[in-house]
């Protein structure tokens, strides 16, 4: 290639760029109606799978969820829908078929709902959207939940589409990482990220010698969440709530056995070894310096607003603990954690969300201009992205 042919290429590489970072431009959440208080659950759960008789797993789990830091979930998964699947509880049932003909449905639904309330939060038109990705762990079909998304809300078929299956509580940060490639990648991108999490696929009954799954019924809940995209924000319809300044993913060695999940003909069961919250707690700082360094900002971990994937309370409680966090840096997730419970990938949108409504009620000269959003899953996996606050961008919401 000639040097003018070469210059031609750089000129057309560089058309097809956006000019500044990639932005989030609106945010939705949602949840099934069903609303589960915390306290209620142990009994609930013991009732509905007729596992009365397993006293020590019962008070096994009254006593995780008194430890949870959750106050409420919703879900789902009735028990009206679970009359009409009994073989649900039971975990070597061949109940997969059903468990995917439901979530096929309510999966890309519940994201339809949370999408709409981004996209109004956008401004512009549905049909403006370019690229989606859609995350979630119950996907086991194709043409997938993505497809499905696109037709409810009636995006143009030009609409570039990425499903991640299974990433489980990392799909949001995941999401969002992606997100920000195709916007600053490709000029007038508008991406819409859509996790959509619901828990049928991975609900049993108890069993002795499994603790992952009492583990999981006191800490997973059902919830949507939804964001736009974008670069280059077109005024005075687009506002930049958050720049994505920066991402990147951390595998952390030797973790690969800590989080599983794998889907058998029962459903998809799950594994999370007690050592999660000193593991993720022992590699978050590293994460968080390697990031600020690459972007040349120095940062005091006081200074920021945080955005951490609440996978549980003694995880936030180890964060708290490593970077010397005050009090109160961390109330958003707990208070998406008390809410909602773990939501897997979608939580961190949720928590996007809450601190956006927590910064609106500040002045501008205390809410802090740097912030982070981190999101955890197997691997282990560490999704890190560095957040920047433009100025004015929390009027008029
Ligand atoms: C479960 C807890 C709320 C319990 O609170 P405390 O640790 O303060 O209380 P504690 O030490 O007295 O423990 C209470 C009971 O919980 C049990 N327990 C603790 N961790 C467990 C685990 N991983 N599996 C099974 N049981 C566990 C203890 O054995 C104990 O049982 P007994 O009382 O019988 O002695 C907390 O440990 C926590 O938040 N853990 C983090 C949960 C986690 O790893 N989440 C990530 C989910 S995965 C995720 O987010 C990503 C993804 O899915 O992709």
């Amino acid at each position: 290639m000639g040097s003018a042919a070469a210059a031609a290429v750089g000129e057309i590489r560089r058309a097809q760029r956006a000019d500044g970072p990639a932005a989030v431009l609106g945010i939705g959440t949602a949840n099934p109606p069903t609303c589960m208080a915390q306290d209620d659950y142990p009994d609930y759960y013991f009732r509905v799978t007729n596992s009365e008789h397993l006293t020590d797993l019962k008070a096994k789990l009254t006593r995780i969820c008194k430890k949870s830091g959750i106050k409420q979930r919703f879900m789902h998964l009735t028990e009206d829908l679970l009359a009409a699947n009994p073989d649900f509880t039971d975990r070597t049932s061949a109940s997969l078929d059903a468990r995917v003909d439901i979530a096929s449905a309510a999966v890309p639904e519940l994201a339809a709902s949370a999408a709409a309330k981004a996209i109004a939060d956008w401004g512009r038109p549905t049909t403006e959207i370019t690229h989606l990705i859609f995350s979630t762990y119950s996907g086991a079909r194709a043409p997938s939940a993505d497809r499905r998304l696109a037709s409810l809300l009636g995006l143009s078929p030009t609409v570039s589409r990425t499903m991640l299956n299974l990433h489980g509580c990392y799909g949001g940060g995941r999401s969002l990482q992606l997100a920000k490639e195709l916007a600053e990648n490709n000029r007038g991108a508008r991406v819409l990220v859509a996790c959509s999490e619901i828990t049928l696929i991975a609900f049993y009954g108890p069993k002795d010698g499994c603790p992952d799954n009492i583990l999981g019924q006191a800490l997973f809940g059902d919830g949507s969440g939804a964001v736009i995209v974008g670069a280059d924000p077109v005024g005075p319809v687009e506002r930049p709530l958050f720049e994505m300044a920066f991402a990147s993913q951390t595998t952390i060695p030797g973790s690969e056995d800590d989080i599983s999940m794998e889907i058998n003909k029962g459903g998809m069961a799950y594994h999370i070894s007690n050592k999660v919250p000193r593991l993720i707690g022992g590699s978050v700082e590293r994460c968080l310096i390697d990031a600020f360094d690459a972007l040349g900002v120095s940062a005091k971990w006081n200074d920021l607003f945080w955005a951490i994937h609440p996978g549980g309370r003694a995880i936030l409680d180890h964060i708290e603990e490593v970077l010397g966090l005050d009090d109160g840096k961390l109330a958003a997730s707990r208070h998406v954690l008390s809410e909602f419970g773990n939501m897997s990938g979608t939580t961190v949108i949720f928590v996007l969300d809450e601190l956006r409504r927590r910064r609106v009620a500040m002045l501008e000269s205390e809410a802090p201009e740097w912030g982070v959003v981190m999101a955890f899953g197997p691997g282990i996996t560490i999704e890190t992205m560095v957040l920047h606050t433009p100025a004015g961008s929390l009027e008029g919401n």
